[in-house]
């Protein structure tokens, strides 16, 4: 898919550095315009068809709810999402009706949940067109529905496919595909284990996209990025006045998903007490909105992810071991990349291609002094690093071949280690016999040659240069038979 069939999400906030912020969470998944006031967005949204906006509650000269309560008429297809601080809470509430909005994010706004937002809220749109057509086909007859439904489903499976999961032949990942691929056909709950950035995210979604619920929604939660109280809610549901701020009724991610899958990532990260309803949620195939009493009957897989070893959580208590053998039935690890050395490469020329065509440098490439210092490089931070390293690296340097110096000089330590490599002079004073203590001390006594040398003998300034003492280093010469000299 080229950058410009990605869908469009316009970012209206009058400050840039958070504009920049958000562009950089979600700027390989979507198409992002930017706007610093509600004019300028009015100007996009008439030349352009745009999936989500995000609006920062406080724009110069009006409140970002009443904006959208605009776009909710004018654009009504636009999913419309509030950013707001928790002071504005109160304002926000009493706009939320009138502008139909789909969610607000509280500040400080966390990249992950931000992102997971972005995307439920397009899935949730390309739904809610899907049900349009739909109900426009049932009443005209039209008979292009079950075309047309292919088609959604193999663009998003192009988007999400394991094809996505790039690797290069023989890597690990293979095996990891082929295993998650056939674990895809069966209604089972999918495991995912391995460090933060190595795509455990992007594999629940290649899972969901090759199941038999493909056509169903995808919709995801980032388990760590939300307090306890609101996870509840935000999952199951809450009915109107079941808490302090619930003005209306809610429905959570699991009814949204209903025949889809529901992706639970960081789910190490939840307390037991919630881990005791999502355990009866799965168990009874049904869910209680928080304040309601009714069971409204769900149908969804649950695909899990952490960065924890969870029987190491369920040892140590903090993880409900029956909950654990319902979502760890099949298990899948995902190699950290330092494990898979030979993907670094080809991942590496995959996300600079993005990288500089999203900045509009679409000649930039890496050297090979360049791939092969990130390929040394371990990569704690997994291919999330790698991308961040890429386009800093893109967006600071202005050659079109990126060199290693074009790295953070944490990478760079291959580099400072092959300069320091000794020249072939100093390999050929290198003393060749002995115990490593023999060759240290030859080493040493050579040193001090040298010093004293260059210092005309004089002991005050050779031993300020090696940082001695005058009596540790005239002990030196003595041990080494320079005094005689
Ligand atoms: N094999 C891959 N090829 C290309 N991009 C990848 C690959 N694996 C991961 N990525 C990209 O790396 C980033 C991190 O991946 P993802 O969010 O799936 O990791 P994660 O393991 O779920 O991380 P976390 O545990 O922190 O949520 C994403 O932008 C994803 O698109």
């Amino acid at each position: 898919m080229s950058p410009d069939d990605l869908p469009v999400v316009l970012l209206v906030d009058d400050e840039v550095r958070s504009q920049d912020a958000m562009r950089r969470t979600l700027d390989e998944d979507f198409r992002i315009l930017t706007a610093s006031s509600a004019d300028e967005a009015r100007e996009w949204l008439t030349r352009q068809e745009v999936a989500v906006i995000l609006c920062d509650q406080r724009m110069p000269g009006q409140m970002g709810v009443d904006f959208l309560k605009e776009v909710r008429e004018r654009w009504p297809d636009t999913v419309r999402i509030v950013i707001s601080g928790y002071t504005d809470s109160e304002d926000i509430i009493t706009g939320i009706n009138e502008a139909g909005i789909y969610q607000y994010i509280l500040k400080p706004w966390v990249p992950d949940h931000l992102l997971a937002t972005v995307r439920t809220a397009v899935e949730a749109r390309t739904l809610q067109q899907g049900l349009s057509r739909l109900e426009l086909e049932l009443r005209t007859g039209a008979p292009l529905l079950k075309a047309r439904r292919a088609q959604r489903l193999n663009e998003a499976q192009a988007v999400f496919g394991f094809e996505r999961i790039i690797r290069a032949p023989g890597s690990p990942m293979e095996g990891v595909c082929a295993m998650a691929a056939r674990l895809a056909r069966y209604d089972l709950p999918v495991l995912v284990l391995g460090e933060s950035g190595t795509g455990k995210e992007l594999l629940a979604r290649a899972i969901h996209y090759a199941s038999p619920r493909q056509s169903g929604p995808f919709v995801m939660e980032n388990c760590a990025a939300i307090p306890d109280t609101l996870l509840e809610s935000e999952l199951f549901g809450h009915k109107r006045g079941a808490f302090t701020g619930a003005y209306e009724d809610h429905i959570g991610l699991f009814q949204r998903a209903h025949g889809g899958t529901v992706f639970l990532d960081e789910i190490g990260e939840t307390s037991p007490a919630f881990q005791v309803k999502l355990l009866r949620v799965l168990q009874e195939g049904e869910l209680r909105p928080v304040g309601s009493t009714r069971a409204v009957p769900v149908d969804v897989r649950v695909l899990a992810a952490t960065h924890r070893t969870l029987e190491d959580e369920v040892k140590a208590g903090r993880f409900r071991e029956d909950l654990y053998y319902r979502i760890a039935g099949t298990t899948l690890h995902m190699p950290a990349l330092r494990e898979r050395a030979d993907d670094i490469a080809v991942i590496a020329q995959h996300v600079l291609r993005h990288v500089a065509q999203e900045l509009g440098r679409p000649e930039v490439h890496f050297t090979p002094e360049a791939l092969s210092c990130l390929s040394a490089y371990a990569w704690p931070g997994n291919i999330r690093e790698l991308r961040n390293e890429i386009a800093r690296a893109v967006a600071l340097s202005d050659d079109v071949a990126l060199r290693p110096q074009a790295f953070s000089p944490r990478l760079r330590c291959g580099e400072a280690a092959s300069l320091a490599k000794p020249s072939a002079p100093e390999l050929a004073s290198l003393p060749r016999k002995g115990t490593l203590a023999e060759r240290l001390d030859a080493v040493e006594a050579m040193v001090l040659r040298e010093v004293l040398a260059r210092h005309q003998g004089n002991k005050t300034r050779a031993a300020a240069e090696l940082d001695l003492s005058r009596v540790g280093l005239r002990a030196k010469m003595q041990r080494f038979g320079l005094d005689e000299a």
